[in-house]
């Protein structure tokens, strides 16, 4: 199944992790910094053209080696994990604000972060989408830190005002849980408070219930989405 073969056991050591984190996270930054770049830059057409041969040059030096399908998420035995690919949090993308979420095993899960040009929606503010994005992601936290981590069922955003872009926080928790069900709840706070309200349902999915069931896994942990 597409979903538990994404769901990698790692091999490589804290000391290789931190060496590699040392240099793609910075990596990832500059990528970063050239998204915001080609929406902003108004250098000329000139220009432009010739940083474009610079990148695809760049982009053909990347290649020659690289996985196949996503990056996935990398198991250790303890329970932690890194996903590095994800569009909210991945270390290695570029397209993640990134956030930082802090958790409790509680079920809480907040960060706060900052959402600039490439997140654009309705001029200034940030895209609904976006807003679901992460709000997704950070309720998806708040399960998993409760020790109940599962796919998102349903999600119903409130956007009760325009976000503006810039500094940010995003705040969940878990509302109730019945089973292999979790309901999170969580918003998006701005600088004249809270923008967007979020209810999400989170399902511990079939194949990973039956991972269980054949002793393959110990079962949902607290530090599923470390
Ligand atoms: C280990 C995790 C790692 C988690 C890794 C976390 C990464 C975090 C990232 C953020 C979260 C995401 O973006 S997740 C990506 C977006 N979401 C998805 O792609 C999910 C796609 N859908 C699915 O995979 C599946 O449909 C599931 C997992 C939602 C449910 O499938 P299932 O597990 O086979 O469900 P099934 O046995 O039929 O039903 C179990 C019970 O749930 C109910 N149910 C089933 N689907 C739904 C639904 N969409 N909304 C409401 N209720 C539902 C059924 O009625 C039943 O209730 P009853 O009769 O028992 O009462």
């Amino acid at each position: 199944m597409a979903e538990a073969r994404a769901f990698h056991t790692e091999t490589a050591t804290d000391e290789e992790i931190a060496a590699e984190a040392a240099v793609v996270g910075p990596f990832t930054d500059a990528v970063r910094a050239l998204v915001d770049a080609t929406i902003r830059s108004t250098v000329d057409l000139d220009e432009i053209r010739a940083a474009q041969a610079e990148i695809e040059a760049i982009t053909e030096r990347l290649t020659k080696e690289q996985i196949p399908g996503g990056y996935g998420v990398r198991y250790r035995t303890d329970g932690t994990g890194r996903a590095w690919g994800n569009a909210v949090i991945g270390l290695r993308n570029p397209i993640a604000p990134p956030l930082t979420i802090s958790t409790e095993p509680s079920g809480r899960a907040s960060a706060d972060f900052r959402l600039g040009a490439p997140y654009e929606g309705p001029p200034g503010l940030v895209h609904g989408g976006v807003i679901s994005l992460i709000l997704d992601q950070v309720l998806g936290h708040a399960a998993g830190a409760g020790g109940r981590p599962g796919m998102t069922g349903t999600l119903t955003i409130r956007y009760r005002q325009a976000t503006p872009l810039g500094e940010l926080r995003a705040e969940a928790w878990i509302d109730r849980a019945e089973g292999i069900k979790t309901w999170a709840k969580g918003r998006i706070i701005g600088p004249d408070g809270p923008t967007a309200e979020a209810e999400g349902l989170f399902i511990l999915p079939r194949w990973a219930r039956e991972r269980i069931a054949r002793g393959e896994s110990k079962g949902p942990s607290p530090k599923y989405f470390e």
